[in-house]
């Protein structure tokens, strides 16, 4: 795929082209082949790459450093036959305004298309003899819809963490236009529930794994959430079974049954305080230690929205800021002591959705706060 000749061109059509290119979790290197290419001919940045994790910075000597920063990755493509919300993307006119279908389209193809039409308007801006108040950071990185073990940000951030250090951190998460401060910390817990296999012909010979978990499900069911206030922004935690695997044939007892449950936590809560609540939850369904493990686990990130960068990004792009409630790279960038904010264009509430889709004004919207915000006018 060549997107160079897209990126002086409308965000829209970029984000579309962008989507074009499937890069479900683990089969990012098409895309990030793309992207690299792009940002070589842009001229005057310097460039890393990292597996399928790209870095291009600046480096005028500015005083300070901005990092904007966004995964290449996406969920899978939706299982139901006719979602829109699929590769290839396609486009609907819906009460006037253009509409753009496709995986991807908010979580976060048309972050990473803003992010690659400002690092041609820097190129630019710099190519015509303009300064730069502060240096910048793109960073496009693999791996981050699954597990935290695989990110390709956290991967250079081990391997080459200078290469990633920051006054202030952008992550072009879709965000609807305003700013969201923080984000929720997640994790996974796997439960075995034991059976005693048989012949489902002579039932009475065993025991059911998968009616097992009735208790457990029950439970999980009958939990309500909550809503945690961390400094002024209300969080919706959630307690969910997200998978279940049980059964080997259709004619056996199945004598075993695991279930996933996923906690999204709000940021008052570290990651071993978020896993005792859900053992709690475990335990008032009879479930024992050894039934349970942790399978993956990522800190949450307080908003921190009074850091006087945070405050002056606000006051550029305006807007009411609003709580993450999915667990984004800000919580990785915060702990390493560089404060982040989510600011990119689509709205959160279709992210992993089967009709996920974007608004072409909403991706022209993104790019031309950010665009004002880094270089004025
Ligand atoms: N290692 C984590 C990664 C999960 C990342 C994912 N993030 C988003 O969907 C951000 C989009 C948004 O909420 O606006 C998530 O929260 O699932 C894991 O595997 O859980």
């Amino acid at each position: 795929m060549d997107i160079r000749a897209l990126l002086s061109g409308d965000v829209a059509a970029l984000t579309e082209a962008i989507i074009g290119c499937e890069s479900v979790s683990g089969n990012e290197k098409a895309l990030a082949d793309a992207v690299e290419s792009a940002l070589q001919d842009l001229g005057g940045l310097s460039l890393h790459r990292d597996g399928d994790t790209i870095i291009a910075r600046t480096e005028t000597g500015a005083g300070q450093r901005i990092i904007l920063a966004g995964h290449l990755d996406t969920v899978p493509l939706p299982s139901t036959p006719g979602s829109r919300g699929t590769v290839p993307p396609s486009w609907e006119q819906i009460d006037g305004e253009q509409v753009l279908y496709g995986r991807g389209a908010t979580d976060m193809k048309g972050g990473v298309a803003v992010q690659l039409k400002l690092a041609d308007d820097v190129a630019a801006h710099l190519a015509a003899g303009g300064s730069l108040d502060r240096d910048i950071t793109w960073v496009f990185y693999d791996h981050e819809e699954v597990e935290a073990s695989k990110s390709g940000l956290g991967r250079v951030m081990r391997s080459v963490p200078e290469l990633l250090d920051g006054d202030f951190a952008v992550l072009l998460e879709p965000t609807h236009g305003v700013v969201e401060g923080g984000c929720n910390g997640t994790c996974r817990f796997e439960v075995t529930i034991p059976g005693v296999a048989a012949h489902s012909g002579r039932a009475w010979m065993g025991e059911n794994a998968i009616h097992g978990t009735a208790g457990l499900l029950q439970v999980l069911s009958d939990y309500t959430p909550q809503t945690i206030t961390v400094e002024g922004l209300d969080y919706r935690e959630g307690l969910n079974a997200v998978r279940i695997r049980g059964g080997v044939a259709g004619n056996v007892i199945p004598d075993s049954t695991v279930v996933e449950i996923n906690y999204r936590f709000a940021p008052d809560k570290t990651e071993e305080q978020a896993h005792a609540h859900v053992r709690e939850v475990l335990a008032e369904a009879g479930i024992s230690a050894d039934q349970q493990k942790v399978t993956d686990s990522s800190a949450a990130a307080r908003p921190g929205l009074d850091h006087p960068a945070a405050q002056a990004f606000i006051d550029a792009v305006g807007g009411e800021p609003m709580p993450k409630y999915g667990w984004t790279d800000v919580a990785r960038f915060s702990a390493q002591g560089v404060p982040a904010v989510n600011f990119g264009p689509g709205d959160p509430l279709l992210a992993h959705s089967d009709d996920e889709h974007v608004t072409a004004q909403a991706l022209r919207d993104c790019h031309t706060a950010l665009h004002r915000w880094l270089l004025g006018g």
